[in-house]
């Protein structure tokens, strides 16, 4: 396990300064692994820049993601292939894309649940998949199925939105069986997405991941979910609340995608509202940014040193430098909230926004993760007396979420290739002297 490491300002990350007690064995105890899993309908992304008549023609609503049929996705891939549209395909995959991200930043393992084609040609959709997948995502536990995996097109209009129209060949075919019990029940974090709900004709990817937050809740492994897409929650907003109270411990979502939950357009109070569904919340907001919001216990909170900011909420992250807890850790919970504006500015050049939003989860992730690995491995370090649930505060996991989102939208690709760099440039010697 890679950890988070330094960040752009001052934090009591203490990578170097082990717990004096602890500092004095010079016996280290045996490594514990650590991992995350999670559930996803495996998926290449075929990237094309089309214009709004194409999408009104294969009625594709802007910003969704479609399911089509075999004959339309026939249409489309041949209307782009002879046009030479489509500028690059990657693997894809929200969930991929997430467990991919946090293998590439941990430098260490995930398990990834789904499904692969038993035949794989070189060159084919399936054999891409594997090729684009970081070696640390473990894919052992892949269902073997008879067929292609799921294409989704991704068709970027002139202003940047993006629209999915899914061909989903056989990704949704994950049966309950697939699920691995052990490895569920031994993760740091089970993650997974709001499009696994939406399974059909007797496919029976929703059961699985079902049964996988079953197995989760029964071992206290924290249920993350993302909500893909604001169409899929404004079809039925008080079912989704209802699933998020009873399974999902942290939830993560993009400001449309928490409007339509909460009907909050402010992604503050969207994500204040989101809270009384789970124990932590993190909202992304494009160029605005992104918020994080959660519990800490009234006797633990840190103030922070940073400006108050004003909002919906008048200087909602006071309380930014504490770190998260589950609200029920907390004796007397108070709710804690920060915001980062975009990592510099944001990049010169955006080569691609699709993904900056799994690559800032992954991000947190990786912050979770640590926590579990540092109390394993570091069991008698005070920072374990009361139970947190990140290694970092608020304030910190939300610099490191934003520095991810920068790395993916200055590339192609919605998955990292390579970890964060060390030392930012950006800053100056002195700062990592100290
Ligand atoms: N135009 C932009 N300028 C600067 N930063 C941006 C811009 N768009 C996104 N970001 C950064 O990327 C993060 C995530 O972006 P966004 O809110 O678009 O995610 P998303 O819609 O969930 O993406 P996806 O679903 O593709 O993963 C933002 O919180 C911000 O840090
Ligand atoms: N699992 C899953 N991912 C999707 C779906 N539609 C779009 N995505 C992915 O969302 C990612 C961006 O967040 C892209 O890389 C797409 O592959 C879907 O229906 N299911």
């Amino acid at each position: 396990m890679k950890f988070p490491g330094q960040r752009k300002s001052k934090h009591y990350f203490p990578v170097k300064n082990r717990d004096p007690l602890l500092a004095q064995m010079t016996q280290q105890p045996q490594r514990f692994p650590t991992y995350i899993t999670g559930i996803d309908q495996t998926l290449v992304d075929i990237e094309a820049k089309v214009g709004d008549e194409l999408l009104e023609r294969y009625a594709l609503p802007k910003g969704n993601s479609t399911l089509i049929d075999d004959e339309k996705a026939h249409a489309l891939y041949s209307e782009l292939k002879t046009n030479k549209l489509v500028s690059d395909e990657f693997a894809g995959g929200t969930i991929g894309n997430t467990v991919h991200n946090y293998s590439i930043l941990a430098d260490d393992r995930s398990v990834l649940f789904g499904v692969m084609s038993n035949n794989i040609e070189v060159g084919s959709y399936a054999y891409r998949y594997l090729c684009n997948t970081s070696s640390k995502v473990d894919l052992n536990y892949l269902q073997p199925v008879d067929g292609p995996i799921g294409r989704c097109f991704t068709l970027i209009s002139e202003c940047g939105e993006r629209t999915f129209a899914i061909s989903k060949g056989a990704m949704d075919k994950l049966t309950p069986e697939y699920i691995d019990k052990d490895i569920v029940q031994g993760a740091s974090a089970l993650i997974l997405t709001a499009y696994l709900m939406r399974a059909s004709d007797g496919d029976q990817i929703t059961d699985a991941a079902l049964k996988a937050i079953e197995y989760a809740k029964e071992a206290e492994v924290p249920v993350v979910l993302t909500l893909g897409t604001r169409f899929l929650i404004e079809e039925d907003p008080s079912w989704w609340k209802s699933f998020i109270k009873d399974n999902v411990t942290i939830l993560a979502m993009n400001e449309d995608e928490g409007e339509a939950l909460t009907g909050f357009s402010d992604p503050l109070l969207a994500s204040e509202a989101a809270l009384e569904l789970c124990d932590l919340v993190l909202t992304t907001a494009g160029p605005l940014g992104l918020y994080m919001a959660g519990y800490t216990e009234d006797s633990e909170k840190r103030e922070t040193s940073h400006t108050l900011l004003p909002g919906m909420i008048p200087e909602f992250n006071r309380y930014e430098f504490s770190r998260p807890k589950l609200k029920a850790a907390c004796d007397t919970p108070i709710k804690v909230y920060a915001h980062i504006s975009p990592y510099m500015g944001g990049p010169e050049k955006i080569r691609n926004t699709n993904g900056a939003g799994d690559g800032a989860l992954a991000a947190l992730l990786h912050d979770l993760a640590s926590n579990t690995f540092h109390k394993a491995n570091v069991p008698g370090s005070s920072k374990h007396k009361r139970d947190g649930l990140c290694y970092s505060s608020f304030s910190q996991v939300c610099k490191y979420a934003n520095r991810v989102a920068y790395e993916v939208l200055a590339q192609h690709s919605p998955r990292l290739s390579r970890g964060l760099p060390e030392r930012e440039d950006s800053l100056e010697e002195a700062y990592w002297e100290r």
